[in-house]
This record gives C-alpha cells, structure tokens and sequence, in this order.
C-alpha cells in the first residue's frame, strides 16, 4: 500500500470530490461513519464521550462523528475549541447540523476545559493533517488537560499537533492517543520510532477515495498489507524437487555464539530451502549436526572462529544458490579476511547480518565489493556505525535511502515498523511484529528466512518484504501462543509459515 504526502492526500481529496464525483461534506460524512463503525464495535455506549473539535475539516470530522454517536445512543459532549475567528465550510455545515441535537461548549479560555475522567472517552478533531505550525494558546492547554487526564483518547486522522510527514520538535505540544484512527493510507509520521507517544495503536479506515488517483501517486514509501506480502510467496510444482529450491550456505557461529548459527540455520529450513550447509568453527560441528540434522555441516579448520579454511570437500562459494553471513561470527582478524575473500569471490545477492555488518563498518572499503542486491539487515545501532548519527526519524529515512542507492543494495533497517530501502530508493514499511521479538536470536532467524528466500530465487527486494513480515507475522503468533515476555527466538522459528 502507497504512502503519500499531506499534498497529495489532500489533492486525493479534490480528486475523489472531482471523480467520483462526491460533494465534499459528503466525503466528510462517510470518513466519519468509517470511524463511527470502527468505533461502534470497540466501545460500549455506557463509556460517555467528550469530542474535542477544532475549527477545520478535522473538527467537521468530530461534529459529525459527535452527531452520529448521538444518533447511536451514545452519550456524547461536543467542546469546539475557539482558537480563531475561520471556520472551513464544512466545519460550519456539521456545527449547524448538530446544534439541532445537542448545544456544544465552546472553549476560550483555560477555565473552560473540562475535568476528564478514567471511564471516559476523548476524541481528539481538534487538528488533522491540516497543521501548519506548532500548536499554541488555547489549543495548547487543551492538548495538555487531555495528556494529563486518565481518559481513552482516540485521534481522528492523526494526533492533534503532529506532522504527518515531516518532523516535530522536541517541544512541541501534541496529542498522546491511546488509539489513532487515520483515513484512508497510512502516514509517514504513524510508522516512526520517536513518534509513538503520538500515535499509539493505529489503524487504518477505508473512506473510498479515488483508486485511480492512489494508483497513479509518484512515492517511495508503501507499507506492506498481509495480502500483498502473500502474493509473493511462490507456489511448490508438483513435481518439485529439493534442487528446485536452492542449495544455502550459511557462515555462522563463534566459541560462545553457535547458538545464533543453530537459530538461523533452523529458520533457513523453516523457510523452504531445498539444501542447507552450515559453516561454523570446529567447536559448532558436533552441535549443528546434533540440533539441526536436516543441514549439513562444513567445519571451519579453527576451533573458535570463521577463517573459510575447511579440510573437508566442499562446494566453491560462488556454486551455492544463496550465502548469508554473519550471525555470531565476532569479529576475528581471521573472520575478516573471510568476508574479504567471499566478497571479492560472490557475485550474487548475498544475506550480510549482525558481526558481518559490524566488520563492514569498521573497513569500509568493504562496502564497495558488496554483490549488487545483496541484502543487509542491521538494527539500528548497526546501521548508524555503518553510516552515520542522525538528527531525526526522517533526517534516518533519508540517510537510508542514500545509503541503498550508493552502494545498490537491499537496506533492512530493523525495529517495530522494519524499514526496507531498495536500490532504486524505495522504502517498505512492515507491518507485522510486536516488541516481543525484543530478544536475543530474533535476528539471526531473520537472517536465516532471508537466506532461505535468496536460495530458493526470489528477487532480493521481495525477498526482504516477504521475508521481514512473515519473521513478524511469526512472531505476532508466538507472542499469541506464549504472550510477549515469555515467548523467545526459537518459538519465532516455529511460528513460520508460508501460505498463500
Ligand atoms: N478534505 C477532505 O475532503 C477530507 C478531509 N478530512 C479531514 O480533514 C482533515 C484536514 O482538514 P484541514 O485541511 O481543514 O486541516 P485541519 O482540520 O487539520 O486544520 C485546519 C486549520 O487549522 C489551521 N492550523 C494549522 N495548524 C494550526 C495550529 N498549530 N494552530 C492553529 N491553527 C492551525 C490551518 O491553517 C487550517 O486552517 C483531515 O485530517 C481529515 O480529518 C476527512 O473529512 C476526509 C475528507
Ligand atoms: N518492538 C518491536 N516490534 C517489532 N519487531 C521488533 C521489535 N523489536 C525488535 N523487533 C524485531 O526483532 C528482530 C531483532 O533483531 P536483532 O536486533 O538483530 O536481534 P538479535 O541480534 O538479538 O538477533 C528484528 O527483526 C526486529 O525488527
Ligand atoms: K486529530
């Protein structure tokens, strides 16, 4: 799904009004009956309802989702907040219409600003994706009363003080939800780390606007939605054979970490690799044969760590159909001159995870022998040592983009929304995961999944989109079976699945 800007959104709006063609206080109507249903089966009539409107097509928004909570039975307060003498015409139509069932109160000065209490819900249309400054005056305390209340706030469109798709300031005063309710696509601002106070739980309702204006929008930025991310997993040929779907190698594992070896060699397998090779130091032998017999294991000559020597027979490096390195490798001399050797040697997109990144960053002359499309995938302090410091969340996201351009490959920046940014400079947003994956080897089964897509010949952008919402879509199921804090890397693993 397309991420668009404020522009065009609101240009998407003249387009369905033009389009479709829709009068405008129409559209208003359905956006608020699409949050009036998401509402109705959320919340009880019992919880009392304050709604917050401002003075533009986001408080029309309020007025009508206020009138047609009434009209439900639901108890609701109207409060306008009077922070200037303009209305937009829309807001005024709803203000008329709604004054026919209820009186609202108008808020002016601080001593207006109602008690709010814990069984009650707020509505925040105070300010939508119309804001053009930081809020402040009336606007501002009433923000402040509602933060400091015990109440539910849910945002219309978006919190109330936020930008949509350029960065705030530290200071500025802005709606903190419990809940988000946004029209139509999501916003860039929804998916940002240092955002989410403002954003709470989100979700997206569909408001009709015009599919052929949405197909037709320039952007770099889409989030994944499961049906599209299920699309792209192929379907097995009956007469499919283990070589159809690649042979991986996996170079894993050091004295103390062939646990993440064990991991991403079993998510590999889990993945739907035909044929898997470990290649781990002579201590992680008899351990992969043992927890992992499906995968053959290649020991490395040196007991602790990756040197890419081996007495045994073995395939050349470039034979493999996929390689992924790096999940608890450490950072040896001899593990580095490795990498060297299989970057100057691999000419196909390779798996670059964990310790493999961090040698990158510390001989960055590296990064220029890096097989195009290859895909690396660090967390967040990984990506800054291999860049640099950013300012903000978006000041990030370019740096990102940048950074996959330059040296054309697969970015996974990993966190809550996994940011995927491909050579051509677009981003993908995940939208699978939970912070139960907050632990240790989530990573190294990530990198596994990916390996196993890359062998199995998927393109490395789709396998990066597939294979980052189904590790999260698997871990959205263990944290089902075994809730957040007690579920760990391994129910990830057992958790996949590949159904389309
Ligand atoms: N345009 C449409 O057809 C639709 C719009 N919708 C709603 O309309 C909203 C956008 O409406 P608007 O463009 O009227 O924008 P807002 O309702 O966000 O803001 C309106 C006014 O506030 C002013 N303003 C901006 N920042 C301010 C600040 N910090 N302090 C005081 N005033 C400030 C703006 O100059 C503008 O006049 C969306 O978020 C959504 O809720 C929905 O009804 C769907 C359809
Ligand atoms: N709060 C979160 N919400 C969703 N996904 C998360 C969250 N925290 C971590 N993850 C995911 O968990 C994985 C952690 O990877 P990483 O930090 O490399 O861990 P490790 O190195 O311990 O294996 C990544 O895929 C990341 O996107
Ligand atoms: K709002």
């Amino acid at each position: 799904m397309k991420i668009l800007n404020i522009d065009q959104i609101h240009a998407l709006d003249q387009y369905t009004i033009q389009h479709e063609p829709i009068a405008p206080i129409n559209l208003m109507e359905r956006a608020a009956q699409a949050f009036v249903n998401w509402y109705g089966v959320r919340f009880s009539s019992n919880r009392p309802v304050k709604v917050f409107c401002g003075l533009g097509n986001n408080g029309g928004d309020g007025m009508a989702i206020a009138r047609l909570l009434i009209q439900l039975d639901y108890q609701v307060e109207v409060y306008v907040v009077r922070y200037a003498p303009r209305e937009s015409d829309d807001f005024a139509h709803n203000h008329r219409r709604l004054k026919l069932l209820t009186a609202p109160i108008y808020i002016e000065q601080p001593h207006d600003i109602p008690a709010l209490r814990h069984h009650e819900i707020v509505i925040d249309a105070i300010l939508g994706s119309g804001l053009s400054r930081p809020t402040e005056g009336i606007i501002k305390e009433v923000i402040q009363g509602i933060n400091r209340s015990p109440a539910t706030v849910i945002a219309v469109d978006i919190a109330s003080g936020l930008y949509a798709d350029q960065p705030n300031q530290a200071e500025d005063i802005i709606i903190e939800p419990d809940y988000t309710v946004t029209f139509q696509l999501p916003k860039l601002g929804l998916l940002l780390p240092k955002n989410e106070r403002f954003v709470g739980e989100w979700h997206i309702v569909n408001v009709q606007l015009h599919q052929r204006f949405i197909d037709q929008a320039p952007t770099s930025y889409y989030y994944t939605m499961p049906e599209e991310a299920r699309l792209l997993i192929r379907k097995r040929n009956r007469h499919a054979n283990k070589g159809t779907f690649g042979h991986a190698l996996l170079l894993a594992g050091s004295y103390g970490k062939v646990g993440a070896a064990v991991l991403a060699a079993k998510a590999c397998l889990r993945s739907g690799v035909g044929l898997l090779t470990v290649q781990t130091p002579l201590c992680g032998y008899s351990v992969i044969q043992t927890a992992v017999p499906e995968a053959m294991c290649l020991p490395d000559t040196h007991p602790y760590v990756l040197t890419g020597h081996t007495e045994v027979d073995n395939l050349p490096p470039n034979n493999y159909a996929a390689i992924g390195i790096g999940p608890g490798i450490g950072k040896a001399p001899e593990t580095l001159a490795m990498l060297r050797d299989i970057l100057t040697t691999i000419r196909k997109p390779m798996v670059i995870d964990a310790d493999a990144l961090n040698l990158l960053a510390a001989n960055r002359d590296l990064l220029g022998l890096l097989p195009e499309r290859s895909i690396l995938t660090p967390h967040p302090k990984e990506f800054e040592r291999l860049t640099q410091r950013w300012q903000n969340d978006y000041d990030k996201l370019e740096i990102l983009q940048d950074f996959a351009r330059r040296f054309r490959i697969v970015v996974v920046l990993k966190g809550a929304h996994t940011a995927i940014a491909t050579p051509e400079g677009d981003i993908h947003f995940n939208s699978t995961g939970n912070p139960g994956l907050s632990t240790g080897g989530t990573g190294d089964v990530l990198t596994g999944v990916l390996t196993a897509l890359l062998a199995q010949g998927y393109d490395p952008v789709e396998a990066a989109v597939l294979g980052v919402f189904s590790h999260g879509l698997a871990g959205d199921h263990a944290a089902d079976a075994r809730g957040q804090i007690g579920m760990v890397a391994s129910d990830v693993i057992d958790s996949l699945r590949w159904e389309n």
